[in-house]
């Protein structure tokens, strides 16, 4: 006899005395005899069970701990339930969820031990039936199991129930864009407004030498494994990420590709909307756990060239007060005023004590112009990993033409690799040109096209470094007829 049939059976005699009772008129002995069947079988009954609310008496939203065993229960009872309940999905992919009946027994295993969910549901006395959910039904789950194996469950498997309720969730759920705009705070006074993240790009699609996918694809992954380690060494559990390299080279593709990889939602600073310091904080504490939090283009949305020394009004050379100068009027000096998002500011942001707050964030910086940024900025173990981001190699394009043409190789790939080698192109140019212009363009079409477009590339190469060293032997001829140094012809030119 099972946990359930016991429990069951202890209600049924309960009501047949108290129905007994009624018959034989003899109230006084009802509450009595209802409590007295209620013991006995509690004496007898080697079963436990723990039941979990849809809603808590003194709250109106649903139970935390209820809605992760509804989706627990929901992936683990399609096999084995005979009655399932389908409901629409609010995703597009997916047109019906199915979760388990009302009144419907599952029994779950555990480290060899069985235990049994039931759905169930209890109604106001007195209303009338109606066949739609109805305010005053109440639904709870509830758990049997054997009271020898009590530790067992309440210390480890409600644990496991719940926490992978939380990571069906996360599977599940729509991910979304969040973005810092002003409008969107006065209208629904949230500092971040969102849509729903549907980026396409993966690890799979993102052209990258293959080492470097690897390497970054495991650094990901070895990140959001490691809650355990970070609280063990006392280090807020996050990681920073700075993408550098060339327009066009795939670092914004790669913030995306990064998202879908851990199932990550994106925030999407753009820090020349942020009036403050506090503003900043503001919005960093408003961001949830699993996110990343990506500023690009970082320096353009701030003067970060040396500007902690600016802060602290320090000024060596002349480059720097003219630096300075520029600071005092543009106001983004002293980080004691907090009227300006500062290069300390956005420090703490990163790392100050708030940045602990929630916990597996990742924190992206993509440039074109690594050699603008502050040190401080770029110094390791704020931006954990740097990534340089190239024009397109040989292998790239392997990723690329299997992608775009489903073609792994042709006779035209020994021509395009040597062109690639012999012009600066980036990732964009060559997708560009593997893109069918119109319905009757193949696959050797557009490598036909590509080669012509590196050739193109090629030839403007050659003229930009012949007018360059032109431009040199012209300033190194100056230098001479001057009698100074490379600086004396700086300064001047300058
Ligand atoms: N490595 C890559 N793999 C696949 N596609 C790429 C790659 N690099 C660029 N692309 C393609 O080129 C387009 C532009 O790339 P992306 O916006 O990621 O470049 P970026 O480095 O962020 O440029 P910018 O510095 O101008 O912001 C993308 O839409 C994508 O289609
Ligand atoms: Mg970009």
């Amino acid at each position: 006899m099972n946990g359930e049939t016991w429990t069951s059976l202890g209600s049924l005699l309960a009501s047949l005395m108290f129905i007994w009772a009624m018959f034989n008129q003899h109230f006084n002995f009802v509450p009595f005899f209802a409590r007295f069947a209620h013991k006995l079988f509690s004496f007898f009954n080697p079963y436990i069970q723990i039941t979990f609310h849809e809603y808590s008496r003194d709250s109106f939203d649903r139970g935390t701990a209820y809605v992760a065993i509804h989706r627990y229960l929901s992936v683990n009872s399609m096999a084995t339930a005979k009655r399932l309940k389908a409901a629409e999905s609010v995703r597009e992919s997916e047109t019906l969820v199915l979760s388990m009946d009302d009144f419907e027994e599952m029994v779950d295993e555990y480290q060899g031990i069985k235990v049994w969910w039931t759905s169930r549901m209890t109604m106001a006395k007195g209303q009338s039936i109606s066949l739609y959910p109805r305010e005053d039904e109440k639904r709870f789950y509830s758990l049997t199991f054997h009271k020898k194996y009590r530790d067992l469950i309440i210390k480890s498997y409600l644990n496991h129930v719940l926490a992978e309720g939380k990571a069906i969730a996360v599977r599940n759920r729509r991910r979304k864009l969040f973005t810092n705009s002003k409008q969107a705070e006065s209208h629904s006074g949230s500092v971040w407004s969102h849509v729903i993240f549907e980026h396409p790009a993966t690890f799979e699609t993102l052209a990258l030498e293959p080492e470097m996918k690897k390497d970054i694809m495991n650094d990901l992954i070895t990140f959001s494994k490691a809650k355990d380690y970070y609280a063990k060494v006392g280090k807020s559990w996050k990681r920073g990420y700075l993408l550098y390299g060339p327009p066009g080279t795939g670092k914004s593709t790669m913030v995306a590709a990064m998202a879908n990889l851990l199932q990550y939602d994106v925030y999407d600073l753009e820090l020349t909307s942020v009036s403050n310091n506090t503003e900043l904080r503001k919005l960093l504490i408003n961001t949830s756990g699993k996110s990343i939090i990506v500023i690009e283009d970082i320096d353009c949305s701030l003067n970060l060239t040396g500007q902690r020394k600016i802060e602290k009004n320090i000024v060596e050379s002349e480059d720097e007060k003219v630096e300075f100068i520029r600071a005092v009027q543009n106001g983004r000096t002293g980080s004691t005023d907090g009227t300006k998002v500062t290069l300390s500011g956005l420090l703490n942001f990163i790392d100050g004590l708030w940045s602990a707050c929630g916990g597996e964030r990742i924190f992206v910086f993509t440039t074109n112009y690594l050699e603008k940024l502050d040190p401080a900025l770029v110094r390791r173990g704020r931006m954990d990993k740097h990534i340089k981001m190239s024009f397109c190699s040989f292998e790239v394009f392997k990723v690329l033409s299997r992608n775009y043409l489903g073609i792994e190789s042709h006779v035209l790939f020994g021509k395009i690799e040597k062109l690639l080698k012999e012009a600066n192109t980036t990732p964009a140019d060559v997708v560009e040109n593997l893109m069918p212009k119109s319905s009757r363009d193949d696959g050797v079409h557009c490598l036909k096209c590509l080669i012509s477009a590196l050739e193109d590339a090629k030839v403007a190469a050659i003229a930009k470094a012949e007018k360059e060293e032109k431009l040199r032997v012209g300033k190194t001829g100056n230098m001479k007829e001057n009698g100074g140094g490379e600086n004396n012809v700086e300064e001047k030119t300058g």
